[in-house]
C-alpha cells in the first residue's frame, strides 16, 4: 500500500508542495499507524478481505498479520449477534464513502478472549477511488469494566435493605440511600452538606463517640450498637458500622456509614430473655434471674453495708387445693398469690417464683430485722385472705422463712437455704406463720439430714426389727394374734420406737419401702410361728402413704405369697384418717384386701370419725377402741357405745393400751371381744411364755378360729 492510499481524495488535492515533504509526513504518519500501541487497525478491501493489520490489531485479536491477510474481517474480532449490524456499517461505508459512527462493541478473539472496542469504519480513496475500508478499534474494555463496577456499586447503595450513609473526608454527608430515608424519615435532600454529627441521638456522650472516631482513624472501622434518631424524633436502636474509605493514594477520602435498624431484633431478643428469666405462669422473676438480682442486692449490700432479708415462702396444703378443685384452679390461686405479694413489697425488692407453690422474695437495702419481721406478717395476712376464683372462695395460708444478710449467711446459696430451713420450722409450727432462721434450726436441720441418710441405711443394711404385742381373748385369755411393731436398732442410738423414726421417713418418701419390709417380715414370722405348730395371726399397721398405693392389694399379696402364709392370718390395721384421706378409692382398696383373704380392723377408733354410718359400706371386721378412752378413768359410755355399735355392725372389737386389772373387768363386763397392752403382755408373761419366741408352745384357739371366713 502506497502511503498517499490513506489519504482521502480532499487532503490529497489539498497537499501542499513540496510534494516530497508530504510524501515524508505521511510515511511517518504510515509508521506511527502501524505502530501505535493505541489503536488497533486494519482494512478491508470490496470483498470484506483483510488486506493490512497493525501491531496492535495483531496483539489485541491475538492473530499474526500474515495469518490474517485475505482473511475475512471476523477472523480478528466477532461480534457475536451484533455481526450483520456490523457487516451493514460495512456496507453503508463502501456505500456513502462516509466513516461509520463510532460506537462501542462487545467482540470475542479467535482466542475466546472477551473485550469492549471502540470502533469505527473510515473509508480510504486512492486515486479519488474508494478502495479501502479501515476498521479502526480502540480497547476500552479496562473503562467498560470500572463503569460496570461502578454501575454495580451504584446499584448496591442504592437498592441495599441497609442504610448507607456516605461522608466527605470532614465527615460531611454527601449522600444517602434509599433505604436510609425509608428507615430513618430522612429526604436525598436533608442531609447532604451537613455533618454527621448533627443526626446524633444525645442516647451516647461526646466521649463515646470520641472513642468511635479515635477507633476509625487507628483501624478504619468501628461497629456497634447506638441509639440513632429518626426525622421525626423518634429514637431506634440500631447497628451502625463505620468504615473509612481511602483513595488511591491511601489518604482517606470518604466515610461510610451502615445503619440496620434492630428494633426487632432486640424486641425479640427481649422476649427470649424474658421467657428465660421469668415464670411462665405468673410472670414473676423465676430461679435464673432471682439468683442474679440477689447477687447484685448482695454487692450492693457489701458495698453499703447494709442489710437484706430473703423470704422462702410455701403455700400451707396447697396440694389439697389442686387435688380437690383441680390444678386450673390452684394455677389461678398462684397467680392471685403472685399478685398480692407484689402488693406487698417494694419496687426495689424482688418477688420471684421458685415453682410449685414456692416463692421467694428480696428485701433489698432494710433498716433492720423489724422491717423483714413486719412485711414476712404483712405477707402472711395478705396470703390468708379469702380468693374468689370462679365460683369457689378459696382460704389458703403461708409459712414463711427468713434469713437475715450478714448474720444469716454471707452468699447466695447460704441465705437461701437457710430462709428454706426456717421456712421448714415455720412449717413445722404448725403453718401460718414466720420463722427467723437460727443456728439450731440449722443443727436440728443436719441433724434430720442425717437421720434421714440413716434410715436409708437402716434399711440397706438390716437395722429394723419387729416387736410384737399379743391381742388376747378377754374371756379365754387366749392369744389371738400379734400386733408386728417396728423398730430401728440404731448403731449409735440403741433402739428407737417407731414415733422416733416414722415421721422422718415419710418426708424422705420411704414409707413405702419400710412398709413394705413390716408387710414382708411379719408375714415370714407368722408362717414360722404356724411351722411351729401355732396359727396365731399378725396384725400389721398401715400408713396412708402405703395405703394410697395403687398396687397395695399386689404387694400384699407378693408378702403372703413370698411367706407361704394363708391371707386369713393377716390383719391390716388402718385408722380412720387413712379411711377419711383415702378419697375415691377408699372402698375399692379395702374390698381389693378383703377379696384376697385378709382381716380389715380399724385403729384408734372413736378419736375421729364423725359419720358412722358410713362404716357401714366398708368391709371391716374389727374395731379398735382408742386408748384416750380408756386413760384417766376412761369414757365408759363411749366404750359402750362403740362395743354395741361393733356388735350390731358384726364386728370384733379389742381394746388397747389395757393397762390395769379393774380396766379389764370393765371391758369383760361389757363384752369387749379382745384386748391389748401391759395387762395382756403380763398374762402372755404368767403364763411363762416371755416372747414370741416362745409362741411355738402358746395354745392359740378360739377368737382367731372364730375369725375364719
Ligand atoms: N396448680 C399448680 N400446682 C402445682 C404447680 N407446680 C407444682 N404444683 C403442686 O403444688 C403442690 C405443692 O405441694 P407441697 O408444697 O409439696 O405440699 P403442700 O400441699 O403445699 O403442703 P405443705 O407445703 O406441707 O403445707 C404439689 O401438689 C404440686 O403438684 C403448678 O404450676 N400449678
Amino acid at each position: 500500500m502506497a502511503p498517499q492510499d490513506h489519504l482521502p481524495p480532499s487532503a490529497q488535492r489539498a497537499a501542499p508542495n513540496p510534494a516530497l515533504a508530504a510524501l515524508d509526513l505521511i510515511a511517518r504518519l504510515v509508521a506511527a499507524l502501524e505502530h501505535t500501541p493505541l489503536v488497533a487497525v486494519c482494512s478491508i478491501d470490496r470483498e470484506g478481505r483483510v488486506r493490512f493489520c497493525n501491531r496492535a490489531c495483531a496483539d489485541l485479536s491475538g492473530v499474526a498479520p500474515e495469518a490474517v491477510v485475505g482473511q475475512p474481517l471476523k477472523c480478528l474480532f466477532s461480534r457475536g449477534d451484533r455481526e450483520a449490524e456490523h457487516d451493514a456499517l460495512v456496507e453503508q461505508a463502501w456505500r456513502t464513502g462516509r466513516h461509520s459512527p463510532i460506537g462501542d462493541w462487545h467482540v470475542r478473539t479467535a482466542s475466546g478472549q472477551e473485550l469492549w472496542l471502540y470502533s469505527t469504519l473510515v473509508p480510504v480513496y486512492h486515486e479519488g477511488e474508494l478502495t479501502q475500508v479501515f476498521c479502526m478499534d480502540v480497547d476500552i474494555s479496562a473503562r467498560k469494566h470500572a463503569e460496570r463496577t461502578l454501575y454495580l456499586a451504584a446499584q448496591v447503595f442504592e437498592n441495599s435493605r441497609d442504610a448507607i450513609l456516605l461522608m466527605d473526608r470532614d465527615r460531611h454527608v454527601i449522600s444517602i440511600n434509599r433505604a436510609y430515608s425509608e428507615i430513618t424519615g430522612y429526604g436525598s435532600g436533608d442531609m447532604p452538606g451537613k455533618p454527621l454529627s448533627v443526626y446524633r441521638s444525645c442516647i451516647e456522650d461526646e466521649t463515646f463517640f470520641r472513642a468511635v472516631w479515635d477507633q476509625i482513624e487507628a483501624t478504619d472501622h468501628w461497629q456497634g450498637e447506638i441509639w440513632s434518631r429518626r426525622k421525626g424524633g423518634e429514637l431506634f436502636p440500631a447497628w451502625l458500622a463505620l468504615t473509612a474509605i481511602r483513595d488511591s493514594h491511601d489518604q482517606v477520602s470518604n466515610y461510610m456509614a451502615i445503619v440496620s435498624d434492630i428494633t426487632e431484633r432486640k424486641r425479640s431478643e427481649e422476649q427470649t430473655r424474658h421467657l428465660a428469666e421469668h415464670d411462665f405462669l405468673t410472670d414473676l422473676p423465676n430461679r435464673v434471674l432471682l439468683l442474679d438480682r440477689l447477687s447484685l442486692a448482695l454487692s450492693a449490700a457489701r458495698r453499703n453495708g447494709s442489710m437484706l432479708a430473703i423470704l422462702f415462702l410455701d403455700l400451707d396444703r396447697f396440694k389439697r387445693i389442686n387435688d380437690t378443685l383441680g390444678h386450673q384452679v390452684g394455677d389461678q390461686l398462684l397467680q392471685e398469690v403472685a399478685a398480692r405479694l407484689l402488693k406487698c413489697v417494694r419496687k426495689v425488692d424482688t418477688v420471684s417464683r421458685q415453682g410449685g407453690d414456692e416463692f421467694v422474695i428480696i428485701l433489698a437495702g432494710i433498716g433492720g430485722i423489724d422491717h423483714a419481721a413486719h412485711v414476712a406478717d404483712t405477707i402472711r395476712q395478705a396470703i390468708c385472705q379469702p380468693y374468689a376464683i370462679g365460683a369457689h372462695e378459696l382460704h389458703v395460708s403461708t409459712s414463711i422463712g427468713v434469713s437475715i444478710f450478714p448474720s444469716d449467711g454471707d452468699d447466695i446459696d447460704t441465705l437461701v437455704k437457710n430462709a428454706d430451713i426456717a421456712m421448714y420450722h415455720a412449717k413445722q409450727g404448725g403453718r401460718n406463720n414466720f420463722q427467723f432462721f437460727s443456728a439450731e434450726m440449722n443443727e436440728r436441720i443436719v441433724e434430720r439430714a442425717s437421720f434421714e441418710q440413716g434410715l436409708r441405711r437402716a434399711l440397706a443394711e438390716g437395722q429394723f426389727e419387729l416387736a410384737f404385742e399379743p391381742e388376747l381373748d378377754i374371756a379365754t385369755g387366749t392369744l389371738v394374734a400379734l400386733e408386728a411393731l417396728i423398730r430401728w436398732r440404731h448403731p449409735e442410738l440403741g433402739l428407737l420406737l417407731p414415733e422416733r423414726f416414722l415421721g422422718v421417713a415419710e418426708e424422705a418418701g420411704l414409707m413405702v419401702p419400710i412398709g413394705d419390709w413390716v408387710l414382708r417380715e411379719a408375714c415370714r414370722h407368722a408362717r414360722r410361728w404356724h411351722d411351729g405348730g401355732q396359727a396365731v395371726a399378725v396384725a400389721v399397721n398401715l400408713s396412708l402413704t402405703q395405703f394410697m398405693q395403687r398396687d397395695l392389694v399386689d404387694r400384699v399379696r407378693a408378702a403372703l405369697e413370698a411367706a407361704g402364709l394363708e391371707a386369713r392370718f393377716l390383719e391390716l390395721e388402718l385408722t380412720e384418717s387413712i379411711i377419711m384421706k383415702g378419697g375415691g378409692a377408699t372402698a375399692a382398696t379395702l374390698h381389693g384386701l378383703r377379696a384376697l383373704g385378709v382381716r380389715l380392723s380399724l385403729d384408734d377408733f372413736g378419736t375421729g370419725w364423725s359419720r358412722l354410718g358410713q362404716l357401714k359400706d366398708y368391709p371391716i371386721d374389727k374395731l379398735k377402741i382408742a386408748q384416750a378412752f380408756l386413760r384417766d378413768g376412761g369414757d365408759e359410755t363411749v366404750i359402750r357405745t362403740i362395743i354395741a355399735m361393733a356388735r350390731s355392725m358384726r364386728m370384733t372389737v379389742i381394746a388397747e393400751g389395757v393397762e390395769t386389772p379393774g380396766q379389764l373387768a370393765f371391758l369383760r363386763g361389757e363384752g369387749c371381744d379382745l384386748y391389748q397392752g401391759r395387762q395382756a403382755e403380763a398374762a402372755v408373761q404368767d403364763s411363762g411364755l416371755g416372747g414370741v419366741a416362745s409362741l411355738g408352745s402358746l395354745a392359740v384357739q378360739g377368737r382367731a378360729d372364730a375369725w375364719q371366713s
